[in-house]
């Protein structure tokens, strides 16, 4: 067969294919649409139409059930805007997140919500709380610890003083890009704008590339994007969805110092989470200063083989909350185990408070 005759047929496949896909999805969608009715009648309000433990399930079971040639997280991310395209039909989701526009906690918003879900940037992290306990928006993404920098102290605190809920999390790998504007002059940048946080992850790559530019930390690596548009001697570090959105060149790509640079974003909401069947649990708990604290709170878990996967001390902000930790483990707190061992560190501790059972991160 001639090149263009076959070119021809496999496209010929392609369209049927296309238009049995396609028929799919529609059917898809109108189930979703079903969904919502049965949810209506039942007497649901449209903030509990989002199903994450429902959706951690299906895009597991589409990777277990894929078998190539598309690797499994790619045709997970295609189930992912399905289904967000689904649940649009039925009430578009709205999220809250560190903004402005262009943010990595936009990215992160949107790899876990998809791309129908409608975000709202807001200018700090507590606003993000806020918005989300005065029931604003639905759902708010807020990051947690960055495997260069470790942990968000601002993001930990606010859990301190808010009845919220941890619904999911995401993490998102971290590329940093020096990026300049149409006016900047490449040999003469003196000032580089980002986020503290992501001045830090390129600390070893500014040294050595601009030791005697100024750096300047502002509230968001898109909002350093915004900056440098108007000036000629400064550069700003971001992602690449600043960059477009804020039509900036790439002066260097990929300039964190560790490779694998990524971040944890939790997501937060106001209703606890069904169990999915592969869930992790966050809880807070306080504990007077005494030698050995940490130890007599942990020794529950351990005995009970429960995997811990993160163990982070804040100063408390009152006399009676000496050391607060925040705890994350693998299990559901509906789960028998999990709500023994909670009861036995309950026992031990000044006061806990369990922060959210939700499924572990899928994408
Ligand atoms: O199963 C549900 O409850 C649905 O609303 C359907 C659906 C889906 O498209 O699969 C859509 C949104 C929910 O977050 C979870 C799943």
């Amino acid at each position: 067969m001639s090149t263009e005759k076959e070119l021809l047929s496999l496209r010929d496949q392609i369209d049927s294919i296309d238009k049995q896909i396609l028929d799919l999805i529609s059917n898809r969608a109108s189930c979703a649409q079903r969904v919502a009715e049965v949810k209506t009648n039942a007497g649901a309000d449209s903030t509990l139409f989002y199903r994450p433990e429902r959706e951690a399930q299906v895009l597991r079971k589409i990777m277990d059930l894929n078998q190539g040639p598309l690797d499994d997280e790619e045709m997970a991310r295609l189930f992912r805007e399905i289904m967000s395209a689904c649940l649009a039909l039925e009430d578009p989701v709205k999220v809250a997140f560190l903004g402005p526009e262009g943010t990595f906690t936009q990215e992160a918003a949107l790899k876990h919500f998809g791309h129908s879900a409608v975000t709202v940037p807001m200018s700090a992290i507590d606003e993000v709380f806020r918005e989300v306990a005065a029931g604003s928006v639905s759902y708010g993404v807020v990051p947690v610890e960055n495997s260069t920098e470790g942990v968000i102290n601002h993001t930990l605190d606010n859990f301190m003083d808010s009845n919220i809920h941890i619904c999911g999390e995401v993490v998102l790998r971290i590329h940093h890009h020096l990026l300049m504007s149409d006016v900047t002059k490449e040999d003469k940048i003196s000032r580089i704008y980002s986020h503290a946080q992501s001045l830090a992850q390129c600390r070893k790559w500014l040294d050595a590339n601009y030791p005697h530019a100024e750096r300047v930390a502002v509230s968001s690596n898109a909002e350093a994007a915004k900056h440098v548009r108007g000036e000629w001697n400064a550069a700003a570090i971001a992602g690449e969805t600043a960059a477009q959105l804020y039509s900036l060149k790439k002066l260097s790509e990929k300039i964190e110092d560790q490779p694998d640079n990524s971040t944890r974003f939790l997501i937060i909401g106001s209703h606890p989470v069904p169990e999915s069947g592969d869930d992790k649990t966050s809880i807070l708990v306080s504990m007077r200063n005494k030698p050995g604290a940490l130890h007599d709170l942990l020794e529950p878990f351990h005995r009970m083989g429960i995997d811990l996967t993160r163990v982070e001390t804040r100063p408390s902000k009152s006399g009676a909350w000496n050391y607060v930790f925040f705890i994350d483990f693998k299990g559901h707190a509906s789960d028998e185990l999990i709500q023994k061992a909670l009861k036995d560190v309950g026992e031990r501790a000044t006061d806990l408070k369990i922060l959210g059972s939700y499924p572990c991160g899928v994408l």
